[in-house]
């Protein structure tokens, strides 16, 4: 496998494992995510449910105040009317809001149910109670108005399962924030508990008359749950945080004012049951909801808190989510850094290398593109630097065989004295005449030349002078003969022209022209004297009987003896008689 396509692949597999790892730890998150949504929808529901509980108990304080008040109370009676209003328009708000977040639930229907009860019996209340304040205090009798302010209690009574049943899901959907809900919760039910304590009391305050034996039982049966309670209240406020101080400095002030300033004031009022009330119901209420309030106020705060928990937790998620996200997005482009930075670092300077090793090996000796910087890219480099110096001086060597095999090849078949081609280079092309017949082409002709009384020539002027005199034979022939034709020195004063695709006519007119070329002028050798050189020639073509090279020089030298014979300074075509003729 190609090491671009390993990296590719092992990017890949890392990419995966890092995917892997990091969905499995977002899946975890994304859980806890959900799971906080949940909780949030939870405590927001519990903390609806726990708020239209106390805006129904809170709706008794002005009411309880208006039963008390005469019609010609004037302002007194008008603000507390405005107050029972806002009281009942908070109420209504927080059992809508209630009402729409059950309908939108699963259970919907039970809790349903339990709501329209309190609706209904809120409003018989309200009807009771509105009859009643339209009366003069002394047309109400303690009947009708305790049982107006009954029906207040039940409609807050009816609200307890639902509360609970809240209270039970949102402890089970957010254990961690149980604590606070039940810190809420004690605190919602002491704010209700005193409430039904004081609307025990409002009666015998308003007649006044004692409390009835029924009715003490009850107040100690709510005593006793509120000192309950309070002992289950955690002495703790939890982190030290804004909430907490917050927390801290509500609860001193609700221990101060419910459970010391309430809270003796009803042991009080209980105590002294009969005529000699030291306060009367709408002084008794109005020392009371503010205490009353103080426990709301705590209990928001704490629902507050759990809610910031539960926020803070699903931002933490939600942030950690995030936080992978970047990463595995951030691994990724690192991934895709290194593949490119090992792309451009490595595999395309290799392949580049590769070229250029490969061109080399085809004898392109030029420098090709080139990538990488890279110690190692470099070395390798250097590497085919090195390899293309070696290969440029080997091909040196060659060229220098090889010109040095040509001039060899060249001077063995080179005569030394007339530069012409030697007998060695015409038995190259003719073969070994000794052995089998080389056959012959039909185009093929031969002229053979012999010097005339050479040994004369050398023994009148020498054998430099006779030297020379081959040396200016030699030149004449060359000066006559080109391609496709070739002069060789045969041997001696001997001369041979090989010819090719010239007719018998042709060949003799070229014999013929060789002989006048040699005859006609006459060798001058400087400085001694000038004499006439002429000589034989034996001419000889293929043909039916001239089949070999051996038939053709045979023939050629034939003709050549018969010129010698004939009296030298002539041409003697062979093979064919009616051809001889002799040189004039
Ligand atoms: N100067 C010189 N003489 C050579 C060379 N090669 C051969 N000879 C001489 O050429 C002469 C040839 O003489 P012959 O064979 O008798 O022929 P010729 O004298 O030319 O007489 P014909 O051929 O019958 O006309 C001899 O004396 C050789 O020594 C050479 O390279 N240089």
């Amino acid at each position: 496998m190609q090491l671009q396509a390993q990296l590719r692949v092992g990017a890949a597999l890392l990419l995966g494992v890092a995917a892997g790892i990091s969905t499995y730890v977002l899946l975890g998150y994304a859980q806890a995510y959900r799971q906080s949504i949940r909780n949030l929808r939870t405590l927001t529901s519990y903390e609806l449910v726990l708020k239209a509980g106390d805006a129904v108990s809170a709706e008794r304080a002005p009411a309880n105040i208006l039963l008390s008040l005469d019609q010609d109370a004037g302002q007194a009676y008008e603000s507390t009317r405005a107050e029972v209003a806002q009281a009942r328009h908070r109420t209504d708000l927080a059992l809508d809001q209630l009402d729409q977040l059950v309908r939108e639930q699963a259970q919907g229907s039970a809790r349903r149910t339990g709501l329209a009860q309190t609706q209904a019996w809120l409003a018989r209340g309200r009807a009771d109670i509105d009859m009643l304040a339209a009366r003069p205090p002394a047309s109400r009798s303690p009947q009708d108005l305790q049982q107006a302010i009954d029906q207040m209690v039940a409609a807050r009574v009816k609200l307890d399962p639902l509360i609970n049943d809240f209270y039970s899901k949102a402890v089970k959907d957010a254990p961690d924030q149980a604590g606070i809900m039940q810190m809420a919760r004690i605190l919602s039910d002491l704010h209700e508990y005193g409430g039904r304590i004081g609307a025990m009391l409002v009666v015998p305050l308003s007649t006044p008359q004692p409390i009835s034996p029924a009715r003490r039982l009850v107040i100690a049966t709510l005593r006793g749950h509120i000192d309950q309670l309070h002992r289950l209240m955690p002495n703790a406020s939890g982190p030290d945080d804004a909430h907490g101080d917050a927390i801290d400095n509500l609860r001193t002030r609700a221990e101060r004012d419910f459970f010391d300033h309430t809270l003796s004031l009803i042991d009080t009022l209980v105590a002294c049951s009969g005529a000699n009330y030291p306060m009367r119901a709408a002084a008794f209420t109005n020392a009371v909801t503010p205490d009353l309030m103080s426990l709301e106020s705590l209990e928001n705060l704490f629902m507050q808190r759990a809610v910031a928990e539960v926020t803070q937790v699903q931002r933490d998620d939600r942030r950690h989510m995030l936080l992978i996200g970047a990463y595995l997005l951030t691994f990724f482009f690192f991934l895709l850094a290194v593949l490119r930075a090992a792309e451009r670092l490595v595999i395309r300077p290799l392949w580049l290398a590769r070229k250029e090793i490969i061109d080399l090996a085809n004898g392109d000796l030029r420098r090709s593109q080139r990538a990488g910087s890279s110690a190692e890219v470099r070395a390798l480099h250097d590497a085919i630097d090195t390899l293309r110096r070696q290969h440029i001086h080997s091909m040196q060597l060659a060229i220098e065989r090889d010109e040095l095999s040509k001039a060899l090849r060249r001077q063995a078949h080179t005569d030394a004295l007339t530069s012409l081609l030697n007998r060695h280079a015409l038995e190259e092309i003719t073969g070994d005449l000794s052995a089998d017949p080389v056959r012959l082409s039909k185009g093929r002709g031969l002229i053979l030349i012999d010097v005339d009384y050479f040994k004369s020539i050398n023994d009148e002027h020498g054998h430099i002078v006779g030297d020379l005199v081959l040396r200016e034979v030699a030149g004449r022939i060359r000066h006559l003969v080109s391609e496709p034709h070739m002069a060789f020195r045969y041997g001696g004063e001997e001369f041979a022209v090989l010819t090719n695709g010239l007719s018998m006519d042709a060949l003799c007119q070229f014999a013929e022209a060789i002989r006048h070329a040699i005859w006609c002028d006459e060798v001058v050798v400087p400085g001694i004297s000038k004499f006439t050189v002429t000589a034989s020639f034996g001419v000889a073509k293929g043909n039916a009987d001239v089949l070999t090279w051996l038939d053709l020089l045979n023939a050629a030298d034939a003709a050549l003896y018969r010129a010698k014979a004939q009296g030298r300074n002539q041409l003697v075509a062979a093979a064919d008689p009616a051809r001889e003729r002799s040189a004039s």
